[in-house]
């Protein structure tokens, strides 16, 4: 095998996470629009602003089935002296009274029920006993009605023309309540970001293959895929490659025939056979190099190469022809934390999130155990957390090394230990980022 020596054993200098974070995110511009069915479009991001298109509620509308009437005829009314009130006609929810409510009448009627004119109040039919006035229905009112009790006024929740979601927002399920109540039957959205999973190494063997000595079964490929598709891309597996530069090559051309992000793992530390390092670092130095037949140099840019922070300091980003090139580091953990810092923020982007929105969310918690730490770098630890006494703790969770894998499935947040040569003492407040 080719050996890339010297390749990647250059300078580069570290940067802040908060610098790479904004790096990527100002690379990663909103993509494509399109429209799909409102029944499919939970989960996706707005790609337009939407408004109301009615007042809503759009009529006056009753809360109970019951009788409605004017609180005036009411006033004196109780168990021990009901009211009786003559009864008019019965309207269901969907239809429209025929007559006015006058004094000394009420008109029975359901849940979801227009309020006839005339009425002020709806009283629940708990509240009634059937009766009769002169041969005809009536109604015994038997508690006083407060005006505007059990109805619904039109326009109290949205005004015509109120926007209901900005661009970007992710739809929630009663964000698809809102738009088929307003009657958005077709929903533009950002079209979700089609991203190419690279996995680098030449002792990865596919899942489907019996472990030999030396070896391991390629698992970024499926956790980066997973993580890709909780954040509303489409993974495209480009495959396990071996460390073989020419290989890589040609699977990153593909992968930026096909793709809208690339995102690799592996090969991007100091390695003899680390290739993506050696990639990133053509792109840096601007000619020959690895990546001769590769890209046009013109368009190829390198944003970053060494982050200062553990995991995943050597997780590097390039942006090539407009697209990014997000290089994770091989060790699970790294690349996970990797994902989450810089990979995921670029596909919230693609999908119209703004920048603010686009950055991992933070909460505050109290640390359950001392921490020690061995590198000046901010540091980001798995952790579990859970609520006890109304606060929330962070416990973080043991096998935390960037190469181990037991501790990334039951991770609730990532710990941010800022940077400085101490850990944190249990009790301490930290930051702790939410995996969602
Ligand atoms: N001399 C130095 N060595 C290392 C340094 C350093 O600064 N100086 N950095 C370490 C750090 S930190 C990290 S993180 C890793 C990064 O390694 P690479 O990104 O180059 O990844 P690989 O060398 O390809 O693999 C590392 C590790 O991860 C396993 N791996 C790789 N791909 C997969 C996969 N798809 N699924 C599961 N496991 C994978 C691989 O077998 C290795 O064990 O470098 C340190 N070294
Ligand atoms: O930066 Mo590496 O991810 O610590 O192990
Ligand atoms: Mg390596």
């Amino acid at each position: 095998m080719q050996q890339l020596q010297g390749a990647s054993r250059f300078n580069r200098r570290a940067i802040k996470v908060e610098q790479a974070i904004q790096l990527v995110v100002e690379s990663a511009l909103p993509g494509e629009k399109e429209r799909v069915p409102l029944w499919q479009a939970g989960g996706r991001r707005l790609a337009e602003s939407l408004s109301a298109t009615t007042d809503w509620p759009p009529f006056a509308r009753s809360g109970m089935d019951g009788y409605a009437v004017r609180s005036a005829d009411t006033v004196l009314a109780s168990p021990d002296s009901p009211v009786t009130l003559r009864v008019l006609e019965s309207v269901a929810a969907g239809e429209l009274a025929a007559a006015t409510v006058e004094p000394g009448c009420a008109t029975r009627i359901m849940t979801g029920g227009a309020v006839p004119a005339g009425a002020d109040a709806v009283v629940m039919l708990e509240q009634t006993a059937d009766a009769d006035l002169d041969g005809l229905p009536a109604v015994r009112v038997k508690a006083a009605a407060s005006l505007g009790q059990n109805i619904a006024k039109p326009g109290e929740e949205f005004r015509l023309g109120s926007v209901i979601a900005e661009p970007g927002t992710r739809i929630r399920p009663g964000h698809a309540a809102l738009l088929g109540t307003f009657g958005y039957a077709n929903v533009p959205v950002f079209k979700r970001p089609r991203v190419a999973v690279i996995a680098t190494g030449d002792e990865l063997l596919p899942v489907t293959a019996p472990l030999v000595p030396g070896s391991i079964r390629d698992s970024n490929s499926a956790m980066v895929a997973a993580l890709i598709e909780q954040s509303g891309g489409v993974p495209l597996q480009m495959g396990c490659m071996s460390d073989d530069p020419g290989a890589i090559l040609s699977v990153l051309v593909q992968a930026y025939e096909q793709a809208d992000l690339i995102v690799t793992t592996g090969g991007v530390s100091v390695g003899d056979f680390d290739v993506m390092a050696a990639v990133m670092r053509s792109i840096r130095e601007g000619s020959g190099g690895i990546t001769e037949r590769f890209l046009d140099y013109k368009t190829a840019k390198l944003l970053f190469d060494k982050v200062a922070m553990k995991p995943g300091s050597p997780t590097s980003a390039a942006l090539v022809d407009g697209k990014l090139l997000i290089a994770l580091s091989g060790n699970p953990g790294a690349c996970f934390v990797g994902f989450e810092l810089f990979v995921k923020p670029a596909l919230l982007r693609l999908q119209g999130a703004s920048i603010e929105a686009s950055q991992p969310r933070a909460v505050t918690a109290k640390l359950e155990s001392d921490f020690d730490k061995g590198s000046p770098h901010v540091r980001f630890v798995r952790t579990r957390l859970f609520t006890n006494d109304g606060c929330l703790h962070a416990d973080p969770l043991a096998f935390n090394k960037s190469s181990m894998l037991a501790s990334i499935p039951e991770a609730d947040g990532l710990i941010r230990i800022p940077a400085g040569p101490d850990g944190l003492a249990k009790g301490s407040i930290v930051e702790v980022l939410l995996l969602l």
